[in-house]
């Protein structure tokens, strides 16, 4: 799988609470590629400032730059698997970054998330008297955008992280696109 891939970067799309940080190790761990979480990158370019505070701090918006700037520099390397933040998919520019990759959706269900983070305080958005409410609210607005996905992997929840790797690199041939170009024909383009 990794010489099909030929270094292109997978990207993970998902509401937050999906999976995609925990799939997207197992998933480097399988591929042999380095893995990376742009909320992690986040945190760390903003002086170890967890994500709750530099919302508390700057706002949503502000975040969101460093987000689009931290995805920015990610896809100039290959060979990455990169957990996204949930709401990666809302700023258009973003699109044109996630396309140098491929780009999975894990599509987990509302009530299975609601319960994986029942007791989870580091994710914002989701503090809120009714974070059941919340999550379909968000998924309502995100669900088209998500859905441009190159792979939608539907997961129920009996699936173990390793699991679900491995069934997002089984499926990956059949989405593989011919216009993504191993980073070595990067050149050749540029050249024609
Ligand atoms: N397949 C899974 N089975 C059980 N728990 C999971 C699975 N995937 C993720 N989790 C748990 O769900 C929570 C959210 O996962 P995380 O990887 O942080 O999601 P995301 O990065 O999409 O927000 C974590 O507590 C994680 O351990
Ligand atoms: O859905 C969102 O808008 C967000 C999801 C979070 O990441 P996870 O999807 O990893 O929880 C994090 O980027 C921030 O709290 C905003
Ligand atoms: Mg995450």
């Amino acid at each position: 799988m990794n010489s099909l891939l030929k270094g292109v970067n997978l990207y993970l799309i998902a509401m937050p609470g999906s999976g995609k940080t925990t799939v997207g190790r197992e998933l480097a761990k399988q591929l042999n590629y380095g893995f990376v979480d742009t909320d992690v990158v986040i945190e760390k370019t903003a002086g170890d400032k967890p994500i709750t505070q530099l919302f508390a701090e700057f706002g949503e918006a502000a975040f969101r730059e460093l987000e689009s700037n931290v995805l920015a520099q990610v896809c100039g390397f290959t060979q990455l698997v990169i957990a996204t933040g949930g709401g990666i998919i809302l700023k258009r520019e973003n699109w044109s970054y996630l396309h140098h990759g491929l780009i999975v959706w894990l599509d987990v269900p509302v009530e299975l998330i609601y319960s994986r983070l029942a007791e989870d305080t580091t994710r914002p958005l989701l503090q809120d008297v009714d974070p059941r409410a919340k999550l379909r609210e968000l998924l309502e607005t995100r669900q088209p955008l998500y859905a441009q996905a190159d792979l939608r992997i539907t997961i129920t929840e009996e699936e173990t992280p390793e699991q679900i790797a491995t069934r997002v690199i089984e499926e990956i041939p059949t989405v593989l696109k011919q216009n993504i170009h191993p980073p070595e024909d990067r050149s050749l383009d540029k050249r024609n």
